[in-house]
């Protein structure tokens, strides 16, 4: 009597589920690669757009039932001359994530989710800049083992894909020295409007910011803690409280672990499995305001074939389920139940035989 009770509530659930698994948002996906490696110092992040669309990212996105339009790879002419302390190739941040902004903003304005493959970390000031520009304001969650949150005044490295954070928040620019060729950019995001998940390998400056300015931080000890569903529902309250928001996720690959995402060029161990990576993502398209995602800092030009496999394979999970697509399976589209068969003679039946 138990189990018929449970059965017939299960079956109540899974066809209330059937409506909502019907109901796709977010099909509509604008791409860019960004085949962009100077804001760091190793060759190959730069082919990371190539490596995703030989995969058939775009195909697979489309089998998921998503309108996906690829906007193809930024391009852009290096500045010359750009120099500023301990801040390397400023020429080419500066001209190549300004055309990355531009990019963002035109495809948000098609009524597009953008989804960005970088390229390294710095490809996220273009694509926050335009988001911004282009929706007023946004809710940032920063996925990745580092804080990114460096001025070239704390950097130890001067590689600017430890920076942008610092860039986009306006409660730093005081921090910041005039930067030629990057007068297009602003810092346009409140730290209120911003929220990390996965860090654990923070530089002693950029602590000090965190504490300062009470940033919401979730490090590996809180998703151990809390759980990762837990900690990015609390990551998603804090940043946007009135849930109306705009949300934009940056993944850096380094977020998950070295074991599971070992072609990147500054890993760290003890970091998210590829299904709480998922569930971060679940989470955030689950709020229907999922409206920018960059997927940065995988290096096909590191580790050995099957690194370079496992890391891609990585990356396209976490991108199916910014796209919407669910672990539980899809039924087809408007089709309510399975094809009838009819036979001509009892003895074709399967069933007969
Ligand atoms: N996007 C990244 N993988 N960033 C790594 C940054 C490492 C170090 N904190 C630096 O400032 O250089
Ligand atoms: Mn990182
Ligand atoms: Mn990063």
């Amino acid at each position: 009597m138990l189990k018929l009770c449970s059965l017939r509530i299960f079956n109540r659930l899974s066809r209330n589920n059937l409506v909502i698994n019907l109901r796709r948002s977010h099909s509509k996906i604008g791409v860019i690669g960004v085949p962009f490696d100077k804001g760091q110092l190793k060759g190959g992040v730069g082919s990371g757009p190539e490596a995703f669309r030989n995969l058939g990212l775009i195909e697979e996105l489309q089998g998921l039932g998503c309108d996906v339009k690829d906007f193809g790879d930024v391009t852009y002419e290096q500045i010359e001359g750009l120099i500023v302390k301990n801040m390397t190739a400023l020429g080419h941040i500066a001209a190549c994530q300004k055309e990355v902004s531009d990019s963002v903003i035109r495809i948000i304005n098609e009524g597009r989710m953008c989804l960005t493959i970088g390229g390294d970390h710095s490809c996220s000031i273009g694509t926050i800049d335009g988001h911004v520009k282009a929706k007023g304001n946004i809710a940032l969650l920063w996925v990745d083992a580092h804080a990114d949150l460096n001025t070239n005044a704390t950097s130890p490295t001067g590689n600017v894909h430890g920076m942008p954070v610092a860039l986009l928040a306006k409660e730093l620019s005081d921090y910041w020295p005039y930067l030629p060729g990057m007068d297009w950019q602003q810092p346009r995001l409140s730290i209120r409007n911003i929220a990390y998940i996965g860090l654990r390998d923070i530089d002693s400056y950029e602590r000090l910011v965190i504490d300062k300015f009470a940033i919401t931080a979730f490090g590996m000890e809180d998703i151990e803690r809390y759980g990762i569903i837990e900690v990015t529902n609390m990551a998603l309250r804090r940043i946007d409280p009135n849930n109306n928001l705009p949300l934009h996720v940056s993944f850096d690959i380094d977020s998950l672990d070295a074991l599971e995402a070992p072609s990147t060029g500054t890993p760290v161990r003890g970091g998210l499995t590829l299904r709480e990576g998922i569930q971060v993502m679940e989470e955030s398209y689950r709020t229907q305001r999922l409206s920018a995602v960059d997927l940065v800092e995988v290096n096909p030009g590191l580790g050995s074939p099957t690194d370079v496999k496992i890391t891609l394979e990585a990356a396209k999970h976490i991108i199916r389920a910014a796209s919407g697509h669910s672990r539980r399976g899809q039924s087809p589209e408007n089709v309510l139940d399975l094809p009838q068969q009819t036979f001509h003679s009892v003895s074709q039946s399967p069933h007969n035989s």
